[in-house]
């Protein structure tokens, strides 16, 4: 897979050299290029935003810049070029990131981040790009952050885990929270007694059908406790009567 970032703050993007993600790109099973949207303005000043139209504080992205850098990336593409990359933005105004998005884009030959700032880009380099990709604005969650950089940081690690050979034991990707609809259940280690506080006796009794079970259970409460609106997504028609009345 490769990845381009665009932002005026490349070094936010360091991390990504670290731990599993540099190794994938050690690897060659990750091509990661982050790009200094500076680097694509003319003027003395290297400028990136202006005043907004129809006023209103804080700033607003210029476009020209952008249509140069996502030009030069879209020119240094990636695999089957009938097959427009994708061009990631992350904003409040997303669609929401979820591992279900995870595991699709994690599909793609080549994705491209944009990072925005201050109050976001102008509106026609999003209508401008659909020509060159296909543009998803991408939500993480409910909150503003100042820019993109982070919501980069964790979409790419999302991703680029799911693709093969990225962690150690692919097992450890079936079962993890959200996979099955449902968040995790508990987990536990050595020692079996810590502080008074001892490992739920079902997980040393080495019965794999009562561990199971009780490991499907304990995802349910979780997950009605916690996440009451991810159970009603799931269909609770798969909930074993015994777990019901947990809930
Ligand atoms: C594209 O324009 C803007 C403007 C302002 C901030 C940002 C950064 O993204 C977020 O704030 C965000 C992403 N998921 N949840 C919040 C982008």
């Amino acid at each position: 897979m490769r990845i381009d970032v665009v932002s005026i703050f490349p070094e936010y993007l360091a991390p990504l050299e670290l731990s599993l993600i540099g190794k994938a790109r050690q690897d060659g099973i990750l091509d990661l290029n982050v790009h200094d949207l500076r680097e694509f303005t003319t003027d003395k000043h290297r400028s990136v935003d202006d005043t907004p139209y129809g006023g209103g504080a804080g700033m607003v992205m210029k476009a020209e810049p952008w249509a140069q850098a996502l030009s030069t990336v879209a020119a240094a593409r990636a695999g089957d070029a009938a097959r427009k990359p994708v061009l990631i933005v992350p904003s409040p105004a997303g669609e929401r990131f979820t591992q279900a998005l995870a595991h699709e884009l994690a599909g793609e030959e080549q994705l491209v981040f944009a990072c925005g700032r201050y109050e976001g880009i102008d509106e026609r380099v999003i209508e401008w790009a659909e020509e060159h990709f296909t543009v998803r604005p991408m939500s993480l969650g409910d909150y503003v952050l100042n820019g993109g950089e982070v919501a980069v940081l964790a979409m790419t690690e999302a991703i680029v885990r799911l693709l093969p050979g990225v962690v150690g034991n692919p097992e450890s990707l079936v079962e993890e929270s959200h996979s099955d609809g449902l968040l995790e259940y508990p987990v536990y280690t050595k020692p079996s007694s810590w502080r008074d506080r001892e490992v739920p006796p079902v997980l040393l009794s080495g019965n794999h059908g009562k561990i199971a079970q009780w490991r499907r259970h304990q995802q349910y409460r979780r997950t009605a406790q916690r996440r009451p609106d991810l159970l009603a997504e799931f269909d609770a028609g798969n909930l074993p009567r015994a777990d019901r009345t947990a809930l």
